[in-house]
């Protein structure tokens, strides 16, 4: 049983999103995309908090299900392996955004899902749609059952795949050198060279499994090149007012 903090979504939750329809909670659903760096943590996390919604960072399933089969010693190599390991992998996390945590069964794994031996092999895991399917129904669930106003929900297929009917869509991008300059600043001890050229190489590799460069119809683009932390949430917030205000007056979300 996996869930968020604050519920341990059901199993019916489950079956009724089997048919592929987006969650369709009455909560106002945030969709926000984009490569590495680009900010979609920090800023998701910032602007949930501003609109007093909660926070989905998706990545972090992808990172805990690749953490839990290394640390365990299973082959992520194997398509195989991987899929079996779905069915005990324990996850929760937290969707507040002043109180987010990671775990895996009883095992706190937010610091350890950040560490580069675990982000060099989520690719292993996120490239195989068993693993795509049982993770998106686990986000729609968090999502249908979250008790806040709002949830804001962060990764690469979320505007497309998790919830293509979200209240507001958004691709958040920067160049490669902000996105790759943002990172090293982060990670201290490694070489912006090493941290650049494993960004590059992951995103590479999680394009070729979903497409997050390219807005799709009606996914609004905030490019944060030239806007700094807090001018980036305040556009997002303001996509989000405005998409809310075109549902109030009864338009369809973005299309
Ligand atoms: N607009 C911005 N200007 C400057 N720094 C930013 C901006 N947006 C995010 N950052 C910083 O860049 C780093 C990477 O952001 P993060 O949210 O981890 O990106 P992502 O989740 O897309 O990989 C963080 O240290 C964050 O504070
Ligand atoms: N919705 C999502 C979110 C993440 N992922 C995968 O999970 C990895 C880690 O996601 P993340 O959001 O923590 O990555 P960062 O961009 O924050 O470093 C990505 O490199 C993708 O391989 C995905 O496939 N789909």
């Amino acid at each position: 049983m996996s869930g968020a903090e604050n519920l341990v979504p059901g199993e019916s939750d489950a079956a009724d999103s089997a048919s592929g329809q987006a969650a369709s909670a009455p909560t106002v659903v945030v969709a926000i995309d984009g490569p590495a760096g680009s900010g979609k943590s920090s800023v998701s996390k910032q602007a949930a908090l501003k609109l007093g919604y909660a926070y989905l960072d998706t990545g972090a399933a992808y990172r805990a299900l690749a953490w839990m089969l290394l640390d365990r010693g299973l082959d992520a190599e194997n398509p195989a392996v991987v899929i079996e390991s779905l069915a005990e992998f324990d996850f929760t996390i937290g969707t507040e955004p002043e109180g987010y945590f990671v775990k895996v069964g009883p095992d706190v794994v937010t610091v350890a899902i950040r560490e580069p031996w675990v982000t060099s092999e989520v690719r292993l895991v996120a490239r195989l749609p068993e693993v795509r399917a049982h993770l998106t129904e686990m986000f729609r669930s968090i999502i249908r059952n979250t008790s806040k106003p709002g949830i804001v929900v962060e990764g690469r297929d979320i505007t497309t795949v998790v919830a293509p009917d979200a209240t507001a869509r958004i691709l958040l991008t920067a160049s490669e050198e902000a996105r790759m300059g943002r990172r090293s600043a982060e990670l201290v001890d490694q070489s912006a060279a090493v941290v650049g050229e494993q960004l590059r190489s992951r995103d590479r590799a999680d394009s070729r499994v979903v497409d997050f460069m390219n807005a799709a119809d009606g996914v609004t683009t905030v490019d944060s090149t030239e806007l700094d932390f807090d001018q980036t949430v305040s556009a997002v917030v303001e996509v989000v007012h405005l998409a809310s205000l075109r549902v109030f007056h009864g338009q369809h979300p973005q299309r």
